[in-house]
């Protein structure tokens, strides 16, 4: 089959829209969720939008609102300096980037809705979002996560498009917000469903010079690399925190890559190969890894061996941000009892019964009858 991977044809300054449903006027964006990616995705979108003559350049971006320790709203302490202080110090989101409380309001006029908050929440956001947005608004999901519903595993863009009657492609990467935050190269994917010219508009709505955008017709590939990372870098870190050095967490990432393929496959059979070869990919997990929350937390909970809860480290050491690996694992392993499937995957299924403190941290690295080390088991391996 042929590889369809699309690079970005034309830059900001560049040609007008082409696309088909708006386009007398120019296009209105609003990002939903302001936290350490939602701030830097709202910096880049609202850098091209105002240098595309198809945009409007006003970009929103709403604000799950919080009072400051000084007393300040977080949304009028960004309207006024530029910054948002709590989730991303010491950056300027651009001058035309505007905070907004209110969450219809902020979507009341959009064209586009990029949704960027942690996975937990966006169901409720989207419950109040029906019949509050445009009928021809186009989403695009930025959320590493999925919800598990009764038939099995819902991804986020799907709720969103199911929920509000509007497409929804992902935008996934090797993404670390701080580093794209200050301009370091990287890339990131675009998965869609089919539709190349809204997958273009959002290529071309978040590429920049230090940000490369890649396009690929595989939204679930896309989507579950960017949830099931999370869960693989819970491992790395108690790997970390156990300091078990290189070849271990090297070894936990390719069993990782493994079982993120054949679970992936497993739930939808439509999901590419080739996905796992793009930054949402091999890159997002080596970066998560490496530098990410996730696995930051989790070495800090393998370090007091497992005596302190991952909610209460969370709360401590990322002052507000929110993992996403712990409730993946715990989602993922929901799916996995449905079916039977939990001996298969050795590498998942530990990671969360070390989270729920049934298993101790060094569990990840250990052999026993009943942990099997999944580097002797390889589960999934059998399948793909
Ligand atoms: N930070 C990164 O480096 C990064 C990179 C790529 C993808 N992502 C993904 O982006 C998504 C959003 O992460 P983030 O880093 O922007 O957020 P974050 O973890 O930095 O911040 C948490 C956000 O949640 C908001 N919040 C708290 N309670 C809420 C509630 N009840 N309802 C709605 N919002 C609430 C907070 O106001 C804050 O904006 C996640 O799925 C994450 O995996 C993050
Ligand atoms: O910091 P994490 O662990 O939430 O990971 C951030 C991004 O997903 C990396 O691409």
């Amino acid at each position: 089959m042929a590889r369809e991977t699309e690079r970005q044809g034309e830059t900001a300054g560049g040609a007008a829209d082409s696309g088909g449903t708006v386009e007398a006027r120019r296009r209105r964006v609003t990002v939903i969720g302001s936290g350490n990616w939602g701030s830097v995705a709202a910096k880049i979108i609202a850098t091209n939008a105002a240098a595309l003559p198809s945009y409007h350049d006003e970009v929103k971006m709403w604000v799950y609102e919080e009072t400051l320790p000084t007393g300040d709203k977080l949304t009028s302490y960004i309207n006024r300096t530029n910054e948002n202080v709590k989730y991303l110090p010491g950056i300027k989101l651009g001058p035309n980037v505007v905070a907004d409380p209110d969450l219809e309001h902020a979507v009341k006029d959009a064209d586009l809705l990029v949704f960027v908050t942690p996975h937990q929440f966006v169901e409720s956001i989207c419950r109040r979002l029906v019949g509050k947005i445009r009928r021809d608004a186009e989403a695009l999901s930025l959320i590493k996560g999925m919800e598990v519903k009764k038939d099995g595993p819902c991804m986020i863009s799907n709720l969103i498009s199911e929920m509000l009657g509007i497409n929804c492609c992902v935008l996934m990467g090797a993404n670390i917000a701080n580093e794209i935050a200050v301009e370091k190269f990287c890339e990131a994917t675009v998965g869609h469903k089919g539709d190349k010219e809204m997958a273009q508009r959002w290529v071309q709505l978040f590429s920049t010079p230090y940000f490369l955008v890649s396009a690929v017709q595989d939204v679930e590939g896309v989507e579950l690399c960017g949830t099931l990372k999370n869960v693989v870098a819970i491992a790395a870190g108690l790997a970390d925190g156990l300091e078990m050095g290189n070849n271990t967490k090297a070894a936990i990432m390719r069993i990782g890559l493994r079982e993120m393929r054949a679970f992936s496959k497993l739930m939808f059979s439509t999901v590419k190969d080739t996905t796992f070869f793009e930054s949402c990919g091999v890159a997002d997990l080596i970066t998560t890894c490496l530098g990410g929350r996730n696995r930051r937390v989790a070495e800090a909970f393998a370090k007091c061996g497992g005596k302190r809860s991952f909610d209460e480290l969370e709360a401590e050491l990322l002052r507000g941000q929110k993992l996403q690996g712990v409730s993946t694992a715990r989602e993922v392993y929901e799916v996995l009892g449905h079916r039977g499937w939990q001996e298969l995957f050795p590498l998942f299924t530990t990671v969360h019964e070390i989270c729920v403190g049934r298993l101790p941290p060094s569990a990840i690295v250990e052999y026993s009858e009943h942990t099997p080390n999944f580097a002797l088991v390889e589960g999934s391996a059998q399948l793909y």
